[in-house]
């Protein structure tokens, strides 16, 4: 399993080990003792599945405060461009997002710390996307950043009118206005 830490601190792209023969492939997905050391302590609650289809944008999302959460996130079937934008106000990358194209040809993982609004487009015909949380779903808590926010400046490849959004994401807030981290 190879941990590769990106260019915002915290932030790491995933490569299990792939173990194939001739029924298909083997892979460990997530071991906690190795993910600890590499990562730190993370105590994973709760997994999340998704299915979408081609030109959905979920996102960006991110739950408030001490509800916020740290999320390991992979895709099973499909491929997808993940974004993760810090919205730590006292780091030095705050405002500055890390784009990673998660595939099931890649089986990249994304380890996205507390702290980041999170979302990803689906550039396959359907995609299956999976992850692990470290806080609980609060509903009342969740915030949405916009997507095409200009002052984040997300270089999606399909154009807006390609796009599928949830009401709640076509009505997010700017980072300007946004409820961001100490
Ligand atoms: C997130 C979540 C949702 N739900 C229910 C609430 C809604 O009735 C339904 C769909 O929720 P939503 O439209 O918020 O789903 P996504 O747009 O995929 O939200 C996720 O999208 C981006 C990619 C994220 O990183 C977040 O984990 C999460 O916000 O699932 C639950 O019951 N538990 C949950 O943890």
């Amino acid at each position: 399993m190879k941990f590769t830490e990106q260019e915002i601190q915290g932030v790491f792209v995933i490569e299990p080990q792939k173990f194939g023969d001739a029924r298909g492939y083997f892979m460990e997905t997530y071991r906690k003792e190795i993910f600890d050391r590499y990562v730190g302590e993370i105590n994973f609650v709760q997994d999340n599945q998704s299915h979408s289809t081609y030109g959905v944008l979920r996102g960006l999302h991110y739950q408030k405060g001490n509800y916020s959460q740290a999320k390991l996130v992979r895709v099973l079937n499909g491929r997808v461009l993940d974004v993760a934008v810090d919205l730590r106000k006292t780091s030095p990358t705050f405002g500055k997002y890390v784009m990673v194209e998660l595939s099931e040809e890649n089986n990249k993982q994304l380890f996205i710390p507390r702290g980041f609004a999170h979302g990803f487009l689906v550039l396959s015909d359907t995609a299956t996307f999976a992850y692990k949380v470290d806080n609980v779903y609060a509903p009342d808590q969740e915030a949405t950043l916009m997507y095409d926010d200009p002052s984040v400046g997300i270089k999606w490849p399909l154009a807006a009118e390609k796009l599928l959004l949830s009401a709640k994401d076509l009505n997010g807030k700017y980072l300007a206005d946004a409820d961001c981290f100490e």
